[in-house]
């Protein structure tokens, strides 16, 4: 099988120094990966480094077969790797339909791509006008993802999803994720603490500990077996009897 990003050995880091350490992936367009692991395992470090907003310290990433260059977001995104952050950077003083024409790579195909939003995400279909920041966490979150997808990306890495949202919306906003990725091919790296939530939607699971790949497998024989799950975060000391 083609896989749309591939990482070889890749170590990142911070100054120099690496805090993940020889991360190996291989994702298939149309797959939703559930990266996991407690706090300052790597995640978001590992996300920003395939969004070329930090510079890789070892190893390769390739994005449908072509070899990305290090630390350069700018051809991450033409490449087809767009980042969801997990404080979503929207330009809140403007409105939504601002945001995302923002992102709109061509003038004449912004109509469609607006309809195409508000058909993937009905709750902003009236909210277009408001200012991003008068919008709700959830519809934030709508916004910053919806903004994401009108760069008609390869993949779509999301870091913290439901960073400040109730678990409720959280329930929402998932399947609506793993829908664009059935219906568009696009490949999703799901960044989440809502362990349960995550697999439940996505085909693959990660967890990551100390900058380390710990545990890898298919996410609804993980979501089955919590307590593998624990034992990654929690580490072999921790495991049960
Ligand atoms: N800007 C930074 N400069 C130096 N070290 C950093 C920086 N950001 C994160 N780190 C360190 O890198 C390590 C990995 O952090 P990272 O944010 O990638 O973890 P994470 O798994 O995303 O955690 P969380 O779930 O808390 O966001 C941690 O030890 C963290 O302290």
């Amino acid at each position: 099988m083609s896989h749309v990003l591939t990482c070889t050995g890749l170590d990142a880091g911070y100054t120099g120094r690496p805090c993940v350490r020889g991360f190996d992936l291989e994702l298939a367009a149309g797959e939703v990966l559930a990266l996991l692991g407690p706090n300052g395992a790597g995640k978001t470090t590992v996300l920003m480094t395939l969004a070329g907003l930090l510079p890789s310290l070892a190893g390769e990433v390739s994005i449908d077969g072509h070899k990305a260059k290090s630390g350069h977001a700018r051809s991450a995104a033409k490449a087809g790797l767009v980042l969801v952050p997990d404080d979503r950077s929207l330009f809140t003083s403007l409105t939504v339909e601002e945001n995302l024409r923002l992102s709109v790579r061509s003038r004449r195909s912004w109509p469609t791509e607006r309809d195409t939003i508000v058909e993937t995400f009905p709750q902003l279909a009236d909210r277009l006008k408001v200012a991003a920041g008068a919008l709700s966490g959830g519809e934030q979150q709508m916004l910053a993802i919806g903004r994401a997808l009108v760069q008609h990306p390869k993949v779509l890495l999301i870091d913290e999803l439901s960073m400040g949202l109730a678990p409720v919306i959280v329930e929402r906003l998932l399947p609506i994720v793993r829908a664009v990725a059935d219906n568009t091919g696009t490949a999703v790296i799901l960044v989440e603490q809502h362990v349960q939530l995550a697999l439940g939607v996505a085909d693959t699971a990660m967890v990551m500990r100390h900058g380390n790949q710990v545990l890898q497998g298919n996410a609804s024989e993980l979501a089955a077996t919590p307590e593998v799950i624990e034992n990654a975060y929690m580490g072999e000391a921790f495991a049960g009897p």
